[in-house]
């Protein structure tokens, strides 16, 4: 009831319309049949003795028409046909409806995620995610159908209640009652299917959880032999949603089974008691029966569908649950001022932890603007954080990060992550053309902006050399490219838009000497126009930058200015990596 509650306030105006649409087509249905009566009583020959009837005759002669068999008949056609007109009408906006309440949900959830922490978002498993997006919008949407139908079935039963209580108000309250407690000893059977739907949503979730995550790595588990484990894992999950399912299906088939013959032995009594007991005409009678069966029909009718919600319910509250958790972490921007970079970046005695992790505690680098910075360390020290800070993905602790002298919590962050781009660490392509994927997210971009960002990351030569130049598909991951071709579109993405600074986070791990001095001699010569800061392992890099720091022990040091051929940075870091094996 809650969520029927809950789907008509959330879509209010797109309920009120479809629920509009299905009572006007259950009047007419309902007009068209209270002239059964009279049309009953022409065609045995019976006089017209019963208030309803009179009253429809009555009205039909003050509009001049005689209530002829033949008129009834036409009458009787044309409301049916008007409830068809009505209910086509009808359908047609419950399907756009459908559909727009599965959008409504899934936008709902990546925007909130999207906006989400960086933390946050992190810990959200990807399977859990694509299963919301996909299954559970579709399921929930679906919910939004049954709901609608519930409260338009509940309002014909109203509507075919009334018309009886006008030709037998006895047998009327006598019917509702009794589907009243028809409708209370089934709910069990409601009741189950609600926990099954619940079970399914949960299982999806895990499943999907671990599939995204088994494809995600089902190279290397492939390679060594370890996909069966995988295989039983899942075998097992399938089989308690199979479960879970088999309980569903049950259910409803047990509802429907049951749902009939208990209105048929109620029928049955009924047609007893109106003809032995109270003695009624057999046109009343038979109206009235029929009326009546319509209406417990409609509540079995009704009962079913709620039974189809409870299945779809969970979804839909699984999905909201998880946009809220989403809102609740929203990154919070309290900056307003336009960034500028013209003169340089600072981090001021920066203290950073995750939970109680310490990683900086005292961290202060001086980035002036035009020059190409290397970050170096051991791994784990913090250099993937120090750029998180830099885009506000990480928030310090204490300390300031200063963009021309401006603190970056009162600069808008989304104007100054415009001006950033940012190669990670680990390349994800997406499955789509190399196009695509260099112009993903940024809309203004043509394709000589793209050609452009292809030749300064060194990838234009090996993408002109296909058969489908920047049109190439690139597969899942990019699975179709090398490692150190994934790199290069990965820094053409970075460089498209044309941002002030370049952060890149081991830029040419995956690159051959080769690459890698093509992509040093590049970044030396945009260093000439933008600010890049580099974290890398890589001599090449370190080789190439003006600056190097190096991380440790929670602190950042400026180890040179210059780039000399012998470059002390890299005994540094050899120095530093030696004591952390030790
Ligand atoms: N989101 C997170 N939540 C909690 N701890 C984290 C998180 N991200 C990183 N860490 C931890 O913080 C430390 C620093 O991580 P970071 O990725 O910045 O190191 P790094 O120097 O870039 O390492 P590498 O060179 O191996 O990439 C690591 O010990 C890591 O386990």
């Amino acid at each position: 009831m809650r969520t029927l509650i809950t789907y008509i306030m959330v879509f209010p105006k797109r309920s009120a319309f479809v629920l509009i649409a299905l009572l006007l087509a259950g009047v007419a249905e309902a007009l068209s049949l209270t002239a059964l009566l009279p049309l009953l009583s022409i065609a045995v020959g019976e006089s017209i003795d019963s208030d309803i009837g009179k009253f429809i005759v009555q009205i039909f002669h003050r509009v001049g028409i005689e209530p002829t068999l033949e008129f009834i008949l036409l009458f009787i056609v044309s409301g049916m046909l008007v409830k068809g007109c009505i209910l086509l009408l009808t359908n047609r906006q419950v399907g756009h409806t459908v559909a727009h309440v599965a959008t409504a949900l899934r936008l709902n959830l990546i925007e909130a995620l999207l906006a989400s922490r960086w933390q946050y978002y992190l810990r959200q498993p990807v399977g859990a995610l694509a299963n919301s997006v996909a299954t559970e919008a579709y399921r929930a949407a679906n919910g939004f159908e049954h709901s609608v139908n519930v409260l338009a079935l509940a309002i014909e039963v109203l509507v075919y209640s009334i018309v009886a209580l006008f030709i037998s108000w006895e047998a009327t309250l006598g019917s509702l009652i009794i589907g009243m407690i028809l409708f209370m000893v089934l709910h069990r059977l409601v009741r189950a299917t609600k926990r099954a739907g619940t079970k399914q949503t949960q299982l999806l979730r895990h499943l999907l959880t671990y599939l995204s995550d088994v494809l995600g790595s089902v190279k290397s588990l492939k390679a060594m032999a370890r996909d069966n484990v995988a295989d039983a894992i899942l075998h097992d999950q399938t089989q308690q949603l199979e479960k879970a399912t088999r309980k569903e299906v049950t259910n409803r088939a047990a509802l429907l089974a049951l749902q009939e013959p208990i209105l048929a032995a109620l029928t049955a009594s009924g047609l007893y008691i109106a003809l032995i007991v109270w003695n009624l005409s057999l046109p009343e009678v038979m109206v009235m029966v029929f009326l009546l069966t319509r209406t417990l029909g409609l509540l079995n009718k009704m009962q079913r569908r709620y039974q189809q919600l409870a299945v779809q319910e969970s979804a839909y509250w699984a999905l909201r649950h998880a946009a809220e958790d989403a809102r609740k972490e929203a990154e919070r921007t309290t900056g307003t001022l336009t960034p500028t970079l013209e003169r340089g970046l600072s981090l001021r005695h920066i203290a950073f932890y995750y939970d109680q992790k310490p990683i900086f505690k005292d961290l202060s680098i001086e980035v002036p603007v035009r020059s190409f910075t290397a970050v170096i360390g051991s791994s784990g020290v913090g250099k993937s954080t120090l750029l998180d800070l830099l885009c506000g993905l990480a928030e310090p602790k204490s300390g300031e990060i200063l963009v021309d002298g401006v603190a970056l919590h009162n600069i808008d962050l989304r104007q100054w992550r415009h001006m950033i781009g940012y190669v990670s660490q680990d390349t994800v392509l997406l499955h789509d053309t190399i196009l695509n994927n260099i112009i993903v997210g940024e809309p203004t971009l043509q394709a000589e902006d793209v050609e452009h960002a292809l030749k300064q990351a060194g990838a234009w030569d090996f993408i002109s050399a296909f058969p489908d130049g920047i049109h190439t598909i690139v597969g899942e991951r990019g699975g179709l490219l090398s490692g150190g071709q994934r790199q290069r579109i990965a820094i053409a993405r970075a460089l498209a838009h044309r941002p002030k600074l370049l952060l890149l986070d081991e830029p040419t791990s995956a690159l051959d000497p080769e690459s890698e001095r093509v992509i040093c001699e590049t970044l030396q010569k945009l260093a000439q126009e933008l600010t890049i800061i580099a974290v890398s392992h890589q001599p090449a890099v370190i080789q190439a930058a003006d600056r190097v720091f190096i991380l440790s022990d929670g602190r950042a040091e400026l180890l040179s200015n210059a780039h000399p051929d012998a470059n002390p940075a890299l005994s540094e870091l050899d120095a530093a990596q030696g004591e952390e094996t030790i």
